[in-house]
């Protein structure tokens, strides 16, 4: 059987090209800067049009930059998600994190039995892993409850945010600390160690001895700590505040995460979790937002449910689907496409490309394209295979260096494996359809909190390009003007010759 008989519709491949972003051309725009005859050419010939990937149409706040997570996940469930940043800030809108019965029970037994509350989170408003506000709503918490001894663990970012801003955010710590009047800050700490999410557990120990031991360089001050980084913010050493040397986990104490994100603080979670348990104390802990960790970490906010997207449809139609990406992206096409659900379907095949990683992208702005590309052509070539949903990955990850130039060879890279994927999807009669998940390298500066004009490697509010390259030459009809991400499983279902699914809200955009 072919894959065009398998699909009444016909066989095709989803590409998401991480991080592709538009916005007017600039000096700071490297998307637009860089020689894409392909992605030029396809935008111009086929039907093509702009997707909305932040904000309220995926699911967050209004204003609020877009990311991987929530971008996949919208893609695949075919509707706006409530993402965890946007329930937490409704739990605290309604007051309900500060009388949720968890939190409560965990401060009244700290104040009863005179233990510290930790508070481990990532300090800036970038609103990606974290952000700074939620942090006074526990202190506030921890206040009213009367918990006599409150340490803020800080994970420094400079990626989420301009790098070299650091500094103010810990200015801002400071300052909701002696509104909510409690708590000080025990540590600093880059989110490059803290928020390793790539199994580089010597980086990962030396959060977990900062935070469980107190065993850090010690500083007077945060601050001090934060100008003494020679790589910027995300690598700040792990520092102990000269007045917090006792602030270590004692048997007994309450530790909060504060992150809503969970994928770069799980594996910082488990490890501190094991150590603790392995040097005979107990430590009481909550996450804010659900965490995939090992530990069972109950959760203040609870996540929305994503099932009935791409996943659960295909699934009931038979629709054999491949998913290729780097390690970087892996779960991207895969866990969170599939509304985060780690089950691999029967109709499901996961390929996770691995290679040399890179200290430094920078140096590798080809990353291991090559052979995510061998691999998508090789699946395109399968009749077997019905969709495949590939993520390629250097146009977000080389931007997050903050480095243009690097990032303006990104894409000319990402070109040119989709000019080798245009002719995979030619050569097996599948319609192709290419979409960023937010946007990122088309804005590579930033004003800083200080009024200056950084260089930056964070993501953007701007809409992503989608583009559409039909099956056979001249099929294509024009897309409508605007779109969101919540349209791509509607019109990949489409394509496929299905109907969209009965949760979806998105529209087949043909
Ligand atoms: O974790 C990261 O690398 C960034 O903070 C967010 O990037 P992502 O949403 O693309 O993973
Ligand atoms: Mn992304
Ligand atoms: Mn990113």
């Amino acid at each position: 059987m072919t894959a065009q008989d398998a699909a009444p519709g016909g066989p095709g491949i989803l590409l998401v090209l991480d991080g592709w972003g538009h916005a007017q051309p600039g000096a700071d725009n490297a998307v637009d800067a860089a020689r894409t005859p392909v992605l030029d050419e396809l935008t111009r010939r086929h039907p093509s049009t702009l997707a909305d990937a932040s904000g309220e149409a995926v699911g967050l706040l209004p204003g609020t930059v877009g990311n991987s997570e929530i971008g996949h996940m919208v893609i695949g469930a075919g509707r706006p998600l409530p993402y965890d940043s946007l329930l937490v800030q409704q739990h605290i809108d309604s007051g309900e994190l500060r009388e949720n019965p968890r939190l409560v029970a965990l401060l009244d037994a700290l104040a009863a039995g005179v233990g510290a509350l930790h508070l481990v989170g990532l300090c800036s408003d970038g609103q990606i892993h974290a952000n700074v506000g939620h942090l006074s709503e526990l202190l506030a918490a921890a206040a009213a409850r009367r918990v006599p001894r409150v340490w803020i663990h800080v994970i420094t970012d400079g990626r989420d945010v301009a790098d070299g801003t650091a500094d103010t955010y810990l200015t801002q710590v400071t300052a909701l600390a002696a509104a909510a009047g409690t708590g000080q800050i025990a540590s600093v700490i880059g989110r490059g160690y803290a928020m390793d999410k790539a199994g580089n557990l010597e980086l990962t120990d030396k959060a977990v001895h900062l935070v469980a031991d107190a065993v850090g360089a010690e500083v007077n001050t945060a601050s001090e700590a934060v100008h003494a980084s020679e790589r910027g913010d995300e690598w700040v050493a792990p520092s102990i505040l000269r007045d917090a040397t006792a602030a270590g986990i004692a048997d007994g104490d309450g530790l909060v995460w504060f992150n809503f994100r969970s994928d770069r603080i799980q594996q910082l979670a488990d490890r501190l979790l094991d150590h603790v348990a392995a040097t005979a104390r107990t430590v009481h802990t909550l996450s804010l937002a659900q965490y995939d960790t090992r530990a069972d970490i109950p959760a203040l906010v609870q996540r929305a449910d994503a099932s009935g997207g791409l996943a659960d449809e295909l699934t009931a139609a038979g629709v054999r689907s491949v998913r290729i990406a780097e390690a970087e992206k892996f779960e991207h096409v895969t866990y969170y496409v599939n509304g985060r659900d780690s089950t691999v379907r029967s109709v499901e095949e996961h390929i996770r490309i691995t290679g040399p990683g890179a200290p430094d992208y920078r140096a590798r702005p080809e990353m291991n394209l090559d052979q995510v590309t061998d691999a998508v052509v090789e699946a395109a070539a399968r009749p077997g295979v019905d969709l495949v949903i590939a993520n390629l990955a250097n146009i977000d990850v080389v931007g997050h260096t903050g480095d243009y130039s690097a990032t303006v060879k990104a894409c000319e890279h990402t070109d040119a494996a989709v000019a080798r994927i245009v002719t995979a999807a030619a050569q097996s009669g599948r319609w192709l359809l290419l979409v960023g998940d937010h946007g990122n390298a088309e804005k590579m500066t930033k004003q800083a909190p200080d009024g200056t004009t950084r260089p930056y490697g964070g993501h953007t509010t701007h809409p992503v390009p989608l583009v559409v390259v039909p099956s056979h030459e001249g099929a294509g009809t024009a897309l409508p003007e605007r779109a969101t991400l919540a349209d791509v499983a509607p019109t990949v279902l489409h394509l496929l010759g299905h109907k969209p699914g009965s949760a979806m809200t998105g529209r087949p955009l043909l």
